[in-house]
Order: C-alpha cells, then sequence, then structure tokens
C-alpha cells in the first residue's frame, strides 16, 4: 500500500509537533512544503493530511475532518505574522496598496477581515513572493508569514511592524488559529487505524516538545540563528491546543470572513472521532 502522505509546513512555527515525530514502523512519507503549496496539495488529493491554512480548511469543509487538539494559534501576539509599514497603523491603510506573500492563506484573510471589515477600508492587494525589499518597491506595506516574516524582521530595522495575532486579539478579545491538521474525508474511511497511529505520534511530539523544548529551540537556532531567549518567547506565545478557546477564535474569524464576503456562512468545524484509548497524553 503507497505509505500515507503527510505535508509538513517548512517553517520552525510547527517545529514542535514534528521534532519529536516517530516515523518509525509507520507508512508515510513527510512532504515539506509552504502552507498555500500544502493547501492546494490537499484540496487536489495529492497529500493526505497536514497542517493546513484554517482558512483553506472552511473552503473545503465538506472534504475533510480535523484532527482533536492540533493547530497553530496565538491569543494575542504570533511573533511571525507581520504586516511591515512606514509607519503606518492599520486604520492609515484604508486605501493603501498592500502586498500580500504568496506562502499564505489564513493570514491574507485575517488581514482582509481586520482592514476591510473591522477598519471600512478598500485597498489594493497584490500577491507577491515572500521578499520584503520587492514588495515594498512596490506597495506601501507587505505581508509577511513564517520565517520570512522572522528573517525580514532581524534584517530590516526602519519598518513599524504590526503584529496580526495582536490586532486581532484587540478587536475581539479572541484567539486566532492560524493552521489546522486536517485529514481527507476518504482517508478516514479507507485507512482509520493507520491515522490514529499517525495522530497519536503527532500528538507525543507535540507533549514532549512542552516538556522538553531544549532541543526545539536548537534546531530553530540551526535552521534560523537568533538566541535561545528569543525562540522561548516565540515558542511562548504559540499555542498548539486546539480546544475551547481557539475553537471560539476560529468561529468568530469564520463569520468575519463570511461577512465579507470570503467564505461561506455556513462552514462547519468537524473533528475526527477517535477510538477510545487512543492516547492523547496527560490531561492538564
Ligand atoms: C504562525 C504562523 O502560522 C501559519 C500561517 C498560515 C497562513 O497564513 O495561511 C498557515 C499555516 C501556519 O504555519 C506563521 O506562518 O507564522
Amino acid at each position: 500500500m503507497r505509505p500515507l502522505r503527510i505535508g509538513r509546513i517548512a517553517f520552525t512555527n510547527v517545529l514542535p509537533i514534528y521534532h519529536y515525530f516517530e516515523a518509525d514502523g509507520l507508512p508515510v512519507e513527510l512532504v515539506p512544503m509552504v502552507p498555500s503549496q500544502l493547501n492546494r496539495l490537499m484540496a487536489a488529493g495529492e497529500v493526505d493530511m497536514g497542517p493546513i491554512s484554517s482558512f483553506a480548511y472552511a473552503e473545503q469543509y465538506p472534504n475533510y475532518v480535523l484532527l482533536p487538539d492540533l493547530s497553530v494559534s496565538a491569543r494575542g501576539r504570533v511573533g511571525s505574522i507581520f504586516l511591515f509599514t512606514r509607519d503606518a497603523d492599520l486604520s492609515d491603510l484604508r486605501s493603501a496598496k498592500i502586498a500580500l506573500t504568496n506562502t499564505s492563506a489564513s493570514s491574507v484573510a485575517l488581514l482582509k477581515v481586520l482592514l476591510n471589515g473591522f477598519e471600512g477600508g478598500n485597498p489594493e492587494y497584490i500577491t507577491l513572493p515572500p521578499s520584503l525589499g520587492e514588495m515594498m518597491e512596490q506597495a506601501d506595506a507587505a505581508l509577511l508569514i513564517g520565517d520570512d516574516a522572522i528573517r525580514a524582521q532581524w534584517e530590516n530595522p526602519g519598518y513599524r511592524v504590526l503584529d496580526m495575532g495582536w490586532e486581532w486579539y484587540q478587536r475581539t478579545g479572541l484567539d486566532m488559529v492560524f493552521a489546522v491538521w486536517a485529514v481527507r474525508r476518504e482517508v478516514v474511511k479507507e485507512r482509520p487505524d493507520e491515522l490514529y497511529a499517525v495522530y497519536e505520534r503527532f500528538f507525543a511530539s507535540k507533549e514532549r516538545s512542552r516538556l522538553d523544548p531544549i532541543p526545539v529551540i536548537r534546531e530553530a537556532q540551526r535552521q534560523l540563528g537568533g538566541d535561545e531567549a528569543f525562540w522561548r518567547k516565540y515558542y511562548n506565545g504559540l499555542c498548539y491546543d486546539l480546544r475551547q478557546p481557539q475553537l471560539e477564535g476560529l468561529e468568530a474569524y469564520y463569520r468575519r470572513a463570511a461577512e465579507i464576503g470570503l467564505l461561506s456562512p455556513n462552514v462547519r468545524i468537524e473533528m475526527l472521532d477517535l477510538p477510545a484509548g487512543t492516547s492523547m497524553g496527560e490531561p492538564r
């Protein structure tokens, strides 16, 4: 039987879920890519499961089921989803020209929810590869995510940087969910036992990263640089759960996106039913 194809986001933000992931004995193949590529390959059925953009789940929800208690979320600052501006607030950008990274779906929709929805603006958007210099040559502000955003902030101190998690939190008081672990529905039907086994290994990695974060931090330093204090703060600001507070934030985000015409108003969040005895770590 062919291996289960599992997407892996090529950013440090998901390291805690992958660093301790043990593929031994499981028929899996890990495929690294940026979120927008993973969204596309999942939709095409070329990848079976992975951490897709929460926005992409909403676009395809009848075809996917979510894995319980896994996400990439933040309550407040996220630390890697930034709008770079020449000293502007969101409210100054209502009719600006804004360059969007071609790597994202959730953050692009979030920016539109904030700017078109909350701020009542109508800016012009262009989509470009994630290169801050080229984006700012053509626009008044630039949206970057993940490692591109972290690097750009380190290398370009001249900009005012708005954190999209913080902008959402200030206006709603809610968590923002950027990625969810989705699995294609036919995989749930056809290969449930392998899926449960993979899920347990991902969940075990999440729990181990929480208890033993130093190796994760070292790996992030090896990939991007930065010091231990930076990464400690970064990972402390991220949340990998998908529980009541995250689900409330996710529903509000879908509602706001539907209000400005980005999504259907009927998105249903459906969670995979795990068999009794599936290990989900210690209760906390
Ligand atoms: C926290 C982040 O969340 C990411 C943002 C995504 C998006 O905007 O579509 C998708 C997956 C997440 O990895 C980040 O990239 O910095």
